[in-house]
């Protein structure tokens, strides 16, 4: 192997011995990689190095060793793996996130930076807001769908700042897209799930060959993923050209373009950047907005804090607007406390080392896939004591000075030049819809049919992207007055 020459008798950083041909295919758990990176830390230390296949992979287990890669050393640091599942044979390669760190990705990138970041992103104060009065609406006529209405109110205000395209209906079509999609494009995306990407040769087994299976779902996700590509896109282009399009990331960029090229649309580079806050954000703040009502159920003394803190600012008689965002410290420490307290994305978004790379001693050759260990790092009981409390105080600045604990926005949304471009916007979805149904509604725990209250269970699947299993509660109106406010909002 080249990459043995390269060594020079430099060790790979430590971590489980593997076997020949095969490496560490047999010590990769196929779920929650991160809680065994946990594991394999205490023996071996922040990196934990494996070869899976042929493939090398490095875990990194700490905070100031994913600065020091992933941050200082970015421009060896910031690529992403060949997904052979996902971009060949589902050809999810449009979406921006998974290109590697090459001249299309630079070229695209600069368009999510300009429209997700401020002081772009407050002009989706609107919509967000609007969103948020919704979904209040839905959970007083049917609080038991708490899930779905989150769902489809976070689907909707992406469709809305990338399209223009208002969700008005149950049953939306392109709502039902984006829960398809982001479902194909989280399997096909979670380092692990199919052998095809260790064994590329595989890409050419028929479908009819038994244990082939994986090719039958690569054929239905590349269908998907054309539709979730292309179908909003085309109907936002039409509205425009027909002159009835509301403003959106689709209408801005073709105005734009129309302006800058005359009449030539650059429709590959437009399509790819809506495309891209479609699939990355619809399925990412769900979510975290569905951690906070389990937080709630399960710590009621921070949900009553909370109200405590949004009555005092807004009163009784509107909703929270985001103007009222900076008199809310403990809301905003909230929201972060659901980013660290069940993180989303566990292992980050997998980077890979475009050239081999040194550090103290150990050798990281090119081609490395890297994974952040995001939970670790979020759980971490010298940085965050016990925690799997729930405890927005943790980032409240303490009248004794005493400081705060280590702000989770560093951690949650990546590191480096990937870091997840949709931060703010997914940061204000979270501010205004936490305050206004902590303004609007009690949560508590549901009953069974003796009265007796049901524990929710902490059970969260174990994709790329953990969502919290269903469990019940009950969201009640606060008072008459605040249910009226909920109706008299989307009038
Ligand atoms: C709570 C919500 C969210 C969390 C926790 C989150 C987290 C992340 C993480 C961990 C990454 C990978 C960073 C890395 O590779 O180091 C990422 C990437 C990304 N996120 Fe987010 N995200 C959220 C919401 C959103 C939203 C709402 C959007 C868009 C509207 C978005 C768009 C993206 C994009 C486009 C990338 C890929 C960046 C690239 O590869 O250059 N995210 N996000």
């Amino acid at each position: 192997r080249k990459a043995l020459q390269r060594r020079k008798g430099l060790p790979y950083p430590p971590g489980p011995k593997g076997l020949p041909f095969i490496g560490n295919a047999l010590d990769m758990p196929t779920s929650r990689e991160w809680e065994k990176a946990a594991e394999w830390r205490s023996k071996y230390g922040d990196l934990v190095f494996l070869e899976v296949l042929g493939k090398p992979m490095l875990f990194i287990n700490s905070y100031e060793a994913a600065v020091e890669l992933l941050e200082r050393r970015w421009p060896i640091y910031s690529s992403r793996p060949h997904f052979t599942m996902a971009t060949e044979l589902e050809e999810w390669d449009w979406v921006i996130t998974l290109l590697p760190y090459n001249d299309v990705w630079k070229r695209h990138r600069p368009y999510l930076q300009k429209f997700l970041q401020p002081p772009g992103v407050s002009q989706y104060f609107g919509v967000q807001t609007k969103e948020a009065h919704k979904l209040c609406n839905l959970l007083l006529d049917s609080p038991e769908g708490f899930m779905h209405h989150i769902r489809s109110v976070t689907g909707s205000t992406i469709m809305s700042i990338a399209y223009g395209h208002e969700v008005t209906t149950e049953d939306d079509r392109f709502i039902r897209l984006v829960v398809d999609g982001v479902n194909a494009f989280n399997d096909a995306t979670t380092p692990g799930n199919y052998f095809v990407d260790f064994i590329p040769w595989l890409k050419y087994v028929p479908e009819w060959v038994p244990g082939a299976r994986f090719k039958r779902v690569a054929r239905e996700a590349k269908a998907l993923s054309h539709k979730v590509w292309r179908e909003p896109h085309e109907e936002s282009k039409r509205q425009f050209f027909e002159g009835t399009a509301k403003p959106s990331l689709t209408s801005k960029m073709i105005e734009q373009n129309l302006q800058e090229n005359g009449q030539i649309l650059d429709e590959d580079v437009i399509s790819r950047i809506s495309g891209t806050a479609f699939a990355a954000g619809a399925d990412t703040t769900v979510s975290t907005l569905q951690t906070f009502v389990l937080a709630m159920v399960m710590f009621p003394e921070v949900q009553k804090k909370a109200q405590e803190e949004v009555d005092r600012v807004v009163g009784h008689d509107r909703l929270p607007t985001f103007e009222d965002r900076s008199r809310m410290p403990y809301i905003e420490a909230l929201c972060k406390e659901c980013l660290r307290w069940q993180p989303l994305t566990p292992l980050g978004g997998p980077h890979a080392t475009s050239a081999d790379d040194i550090y103290n001693g150990y050798f990281i050759p090119e081609g490395c896939m890297v994974l952040a260990n995001q939970w670790l790092m979020s759980q971490d009981p010298d940085v965050y004591p016990e925690p799997h409390i729930f405890r927005p105080e943790r980032f409240v600045e303490s009248e004794k000075g005493l400081g705060v604990q280590r702000d989770p926005v560093k951690i949650s949304f990546g590191f480096g030049r990937r870091f997840c471009p949709g931060r703010h916007l997914a940061q204000n979805s979270m501010f205004i819809i936490v305050a206004t149904v902590l303004a609007a509604f009690d949560i508590s725990k549901a009953k069974d049919s003796d009265g007796k209250e049901i524990e929710p269970d902490v059970e969260y699947s174990t994709n790329i992207l953990r969502h919290p299993s269903p469990f019940k509660c009950a969201i009640k109106s606060r008072s008459n007055f605040s249910e009226q406010l909920v109706r008299q909002s989307v009038e």
